[in-house]
């Protein structure tokens, strides 16, 4: 069973759609990679999926009640605010809210592995807003995993983030899909794209213009088009490399 369907989601900001009856289903399993350049739609995408957007078409979560939807869905928004000094995990433990038993086993063993997975375990008693900004990026993720949902959507979670954190991110989410689970993430990285999800959706002006496996949304044309930029794929022992080379003149569109 998908864990998201949108059918046309559309979402306008004045008369101009900033997202453009996008349809794509996520199934247990995948981890997606959500690309596209600045200002192409994916924040706007993402939130209308989840029902923080008035948008038309249909969303399967946003059709659900709040306490299920956070249940059916984690969301880790491109804001990194924490407002309260709280311990990290305290902080952690709010992940567990949409749960009927929010204290007991069930919450200390979701909060432990949330802080474990994000390699937060010496952090737990810090103070949240004393953090680095690093810190506190990993501590929000941590958050949305001890949320415990079948689908974790995050918005651009590793900017920010030093590159062994930014791997280690997404080797989490990459080992949430192996477990069942499914991950749809924003990503800015297309070499760790290409290297982490199982899928690439890629956006352009609000309209989805490519979806399958990263090495075949990441062609060149592809890249030319909604990129604007030339740049060649090198196949290393290590996976895919996406090493760019010059940027193109953007074509003017009616
Ligand atoms: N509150 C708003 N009012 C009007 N237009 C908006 C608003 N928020 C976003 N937009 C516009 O909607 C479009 C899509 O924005 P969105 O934030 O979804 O892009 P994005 O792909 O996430 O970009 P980025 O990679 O820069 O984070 C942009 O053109 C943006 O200017």
């Amino acid at each position: 069973m998908n864990l998201l369907t949108l059918d046309k989601l559309t979402v306008r900001r004045g008369r101009c759609p900033v997202v453009d009856g996008v349809s794509l289903t996520i199934a247990p399993g995948e981890c997606v990679g959500l690309i596209g350049p600045n200002g192409s739609g994916k924040t706007t995408l993402m939130r209308a999926a989840l029902g923080l957007l008035a948008h038309g078409g249909q969303s399967s979560l946003a059709r659900l009640p709040a306490r299920q939807r956070a249940r059916a869905a984690s969301w880790l928004p491109q804001a990194r605010e924490i407002a309260w000094g709280v311990d990290v995990e305290t902080l952690v433990a709010l992940g567990r809210l949409p749960h009927d038993s929010r204290a007991g086993t069930a919450q200390d063993d979701a909060v432990a592995a949330a802080l474990a997975r994000m390699g937060l375990e010496g952090f737990r008693h810090r103070r949240a807003t004393a953090l680095s900004g690093g810190e506190q990026a990993r501590v929000l993720i941590a958050r949305a995993l001890a949320q415990d949902a079948p689908l974790l959507i995050a918005d651009e979670p590793i900017a920010g983030l030093d590159p062994a954190a930014q791997l280690g991110t997404l080797r989490v989410f990459e080992q949430l899909a192996s477990e069942g689970r499914a991950v749809l993430v924003s990503l800015h990285d297309l070499t760790l794209a290409a290297r982490h999800c199982t899928r690439l959706v890629m956006l352009d002006r609000g309209r989805l213009v490519a979806d399958g496996p990263p090495a075949q949304v990441l062609n060149a044309g592809n890249l030319a088009r909604t990129f604007h930029l030339h740049a060649e794929m090198l196949h290393t022992e290590h996976g895919p490399l996406l090493q760019p080379l010059d940027v193109l003149p953007q074509v003017t569109h009616s």
